[in-house]
Parts: structure tokens; sequence; C-alpha cells
């Protein structure tokens, strides 16, 4: 049984309360100042991971309340109901294990009395073999050519983060050229058959439930593009692979389950990469990188489930979190990668977060009075610099940021990663300090600009600075220290649910689109004039049908 109790109602909270006021008007650059040990006593390192969380806006006593607050909502008895496969997803119905995914230790791990262990092994096994058919080319396609690109159709939590993963591990890649279609427009699978061959074009339908619209739709599309460039019906088992939970769906829409790939309904769509889901990542970068992403991952695990919460990375990002979002009311968090490979690590835990912890009906089943969920965004450095930054420097909401960068470049290429790492640096300094007034009429003067040039200027060139930001500075991007990376913002995840008293795995708020949307695609199909909606709805479909 997760704990329950409403975070708002407990000492550390009320003590918060009171101590933040004291803490809103003080500033970071004076807590640096007064403080020689601040760096080493606010940061923390994992393996080759390093956490800089000195540039926030806390002191020792902000720490020490915020894991009073984690120890009086029972964060630790939470993590050991979750690892020990309690039924933590309550309105689902369904246990929360992820971890025992990438359980590398193989200890067992019980699911209503039966150790899941030996299922999750045998369907590794199986993603092994068949990975490497594909990649040494033994396994061919109806004509008996080898396979050259590999199309992933899935949406959300079966789209996402194989995205991601394969992108930023794009360094270790083979020769299989990888695609991947979420979205129901044709536009995406269309513009993605452009150019392949059926002959040599393996097709992995992923979906947990596999009735996801979309994807059926785009998994039709696909199959029927294979018959029309030449293959016929047995030729499917050759190019069609399922990767889900739902072994009826998946015959039924004529895939071999020889060629499916399980995974079970205690693993959620948006913590899915670890399972079958990531057959696309065993293919792309081979089974041995994707075991070192389990391997990363598994070691996080483990630090999330053994570490004193003060050197925990997932409870200390995830309690700095809830100190701004409850706190400050800061609404957003940018994730902000200085890695060019890591361009979708932020709409990766858009999902991941933003599906997680946007809940407003707590526990009990009662609408919460305190804020939630933050909204996630961000773009990798230093693109986001020349977008964006302006309203994180000087715009009037608290943004709190991750950066993230890796000290090896896989691309060492003169001395572009020096100075992509000068803007990482840079910009949490800047952040921190920003710049007096009297800093910025000097710069003025020392330009030879005139007094009246300067008191037109100045006031717009200040910057406040005090803005947070948590640096993690990663010595390489490597399988393994991604797959930590990821285990830590699931974690945190997991942390503020736990503190917010809300059930983070399950995800009702996405249902009722889907439901409209199933009874206005009747609708559509003809081209009488729609009435059974409000004005606006209605004015839409009609004016829909009038030009299509
Ligand atoms: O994997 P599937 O069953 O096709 O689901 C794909 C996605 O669709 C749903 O709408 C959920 O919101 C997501 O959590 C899920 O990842």
């Amino acid at each position: 049984m997760l704990p329950n109790i409403n975070f708002t109602t407990t000492d550390a909270y009320k003590y918060l309360s009171d101590h933040y006021i004291d803490m809103a008007g003080a500033t970071m650059k004076d807590l640096f100042a007064s403080d020689n040990e601040r760096f080493k006593k606010f940061s923390i390192k994992f393996e080759d991971i390093l956490l800089d969380y000195s540039k926030n806006r806390i002191n020792d006593e902000t720490l020490a309340l915020l894991l009073q607050l984690a120890k009086e909502c029972s964060l630790n008895e939470a993590i050991a109901a979750m690892f020990n496969g309690e039924a933590i997803n309550a309105t689902e119905g369904r246990q929360v294990l992820h971890t025992a995914l990438r359980n590398q230790s193989n200890t067992p791990v019980y699911v209503d009395g039966k150790d899941v262990m030996p299922d999750v092994n045998s369907v590794l096994a199986h993603m092994k073999e068949f990975s490497d058919a594909v990649i040494s080319g033994s396994w061919k396609g109806y004509t008996g050519k080898a396979i050259t690109d590999v199309v992933n159709i899935g949406i959300g939590g079966s789209d996402l983060g194989p995205v991601m993963v394969t992108e930023a591990l794009k360094a270790y890649k083979n020769h299989l050229n990888l695609h991947f279609v979420s979205n129901v427009d044709g536009t995406h699978i269309a513009e993605t058959l452009k150019g392949l061959n059926a002959e040599t074009t393996l097709f992995l339908i992923a979906s947990k439930t596999f009735t996801t619209q979309e994807t059926m739709a785009n998994a039709h599309s696909a199959r029927e593009w294979f018959i029309t460039s030449g293959g016929n019906d047995d030729d499917v088992a050759k190019h069609f692979a399922a990767l889900s939970t739902n072994a009826d769906g998946v015959s039924k829409f004529g895939i071999d389950t020889k060629n499916m790939f399980e995974f079970w309904d205690w693993v959620g769509g948006r913590y899915s990469l670890w399972s079958a889901i990531g057959l696309s990542i065993s293919l792309g970068v081979g089974f041995d990188n994707f075991t070192e992403l389990l391997a990363g991952a598994h070691a996080m695990d483990n630090h999330f489930k053994t570490a004193e919460a003060h050197e925990n990375l997932p409870v200390i990002v995830a309690l700095l979190g809830i100190w701004y979002n409850n706190f400050f009311g800061a609404e957003t968090q940018a994730i902000l990668p200085y890695d060019q490979y890591m361009h979708r690590f932020a709409a990766y835990f858009q999902q991941g977060d933003m599906e997680s912890n946007g809940k407003y009906v707590d526990r009990n089943g009662e609408p919460v009075d305190y804020s939630t969920g933050p909204i996630i965004w961000g773009e990798p450095g230093t693109n986001g610099q020349h977008a964006f930054y302006q309203l994180i420097h000087q715009g009037t909401k608290l943004i709190p940021c991750d950066f993230i960068a890796p000290a090896q470049s896989h691309n060492p290429l003169g001395e572009h990663h020096n100075m992509l790492l000068s803007n990482f640096f840079a910009q949490t300094e800047a952040l921190m300090n920003g710049k007096t007034e009297d800093e910025v009429v000097a710069e003025l003067k020392a330009a030879g600009k005139s007094e009246e040039e300067i008191a037109k200027l100045a006031q717009f060139k200040v910057f406040e600075g005090n803005r947070p930001t948590n640096s993690i500075l990663v010595k390489k991007i490597t399988p393994r220290s991604l797959g930590s990376l990821l285990a830590m913002y699931e974690h945190k995840i997991f942390v503020q649910g736990i503190i917010w008293n809300i059930y983070s795995f399950d995800q009702w708020g996405v249902e009722l689109g889907k439901q409209l949307a199933g009874k206005i695609l009747p609708e559509l199909k003809n081209n009488d004039e729609v009435s059974s909606h409000d004005s606006s709805t209605n004015g839409l479909i009609n004016q829909y049908k009038a030009w299509r």
C-alpha cells in the first residue's frame, strides 16, 4: 500500500512555508559568498554522473526540511512498495515494475506470487536472437535479401522512448536505418515509406494494448504497402514483428505470435523502453548496448533503493522540484541537454512527467488544493539560447532548469566541444549571478557610451539573476550513463507523485479525447450537416466537410 498523506498537513510543510519567506529574499550569490563548502555540500556523484545542485535557492535548512518532508510522506515505504511489486497503480489494479525489466542482478521479482524474471529473461533472449539475426543479415526478407531498414510504428510510450534513445545513442549505431512512424496523419507513413524497399524493410508494430487507433491505422497501411509492393500474406512473417502485451490482438492482425515480443501490464507505456518496446534500440545499436542501457538503469535503481535520501539523486532532484513548484509557484521545468544527440530527451520526459503527474485528484479521489506536475519542456543548448533563453533570464516567470552535458563528445571536432561547454557553464553562472545596474553602467562607460545613452539603456541590460539550475555533468553519454540518467528522472517523477499523493501510473486524462474522436469519426464519413455538438464544434466540422 502506498502511504496516503496530504503533504500540506505535515510539520515539514509548515516549516517550509515559514522558511520560504526567508529564502524568497535570499540570493544565491550571497549564499555562495557565505559558504565555501557549498559546491561540495550540494553536489552528488553517481558513477560517471555529477549532479551539482548548489545553484539553487536553498541552504542547509531548506534541504533538511525537504528531506523531513520526504520522510513524513513515508517515501521509503513507497519506494519499497514499488520495488516489491505491490499494485501501486491502484486505479488500473497493476504493479509498477519497469525496474524488473532491467533487474540485471536477476533476484526474483514477484507478481501475484510468481517470479517474473524467467519471462523477462526469455523475452530478452528472444530480442537478442532476433537482433543478432537481423543485424548480421542472416534474417532474410521474402526475396532472400537482408534487412536494411527498420520502421517502428507506435505512438506515445511506444515511440518516444525508442526515438529518444536511438537518437541519443546514434554514435553507437550500426548499418540498419531506423525510422519511426507515430502520427495518424497519413503524411508520416507516406513520407517514411517513400524510398523504402519492401524486400528489405522490417516493420515493428509497437503497441502495449495493440488497440491504439493511430498505430493500428499505420500498421494496416504499412501492411497494404507491403502487399502492393509485391509481398504476399505468407511473407508478412518475415517483415512484421509485434511488440505488445496483447497476443490476441497481434494474431488477429495477422502477425505470427512467433514474431511477437511480449511484455506485461505491469509495465506502463511511458516506462516501456526497457521492455520489448526497446527492440528498435536493440536493432539499432545492438543487443549488447541495449543490455548496457538496462545495466545503467539498474545501477540507478539500486542507488534509489539504497542510498540515504540526502545523497540520493532522484530524491534530491524531486525535492528541489517540489520546492519550486509548491513554494515558489513555478509552473514549468526546463530540461536543456547540451548534447545534440539528446535532442528528443525533453520531449520524452514531457510524456514521462506530464502523463504521470498531471493529475488534480489525489489518492482519496479528492481534488487537490496544491499544484502538482510541472510543465516539462526544453530543447538542446545552444539552440535554446538563441530562441527562448531571453525569457529564462529576464522574463517574469521563475523557470528552474536542468542543464545536462557530457564532458566527452562523440565528435571531438576542433574547439566545438569547449565552445559548447563554455556555454553550458556560462548559462548557469549567468542565471545565478545576473548583472547589476552598476555593472551594466560600468560596462557601458567602458564601451564609450555617453551619459545620456547609458541612462536610456541601462535598465534593459540588467539581469536580476537568482534563477535556479541543476547542472548534470556526465563523463560521456554511453548506453550505461544514459540508462542511469533516464532511471534518475523516472524515479524523480515517482518521488514527486508520492509527495503530491497522486497516482502517477495511470493516464485517464487521455481517454476523453479518444472517446469523442471515436464518436466524431463516423460523422465525417458522409456529407450530412452535423448538429449534434455545440455550435463551435458543429461549425468546424461542417466547414471541414465543405472544404475537403
Ligand atoms: O502502446 P499503446 O498501447 O499503443 O499506447 C500508446 C500510448 O497511448 C495512450 O494514449 C497513452 O496515453 C500512452 O501512455 C501510451 O504510451
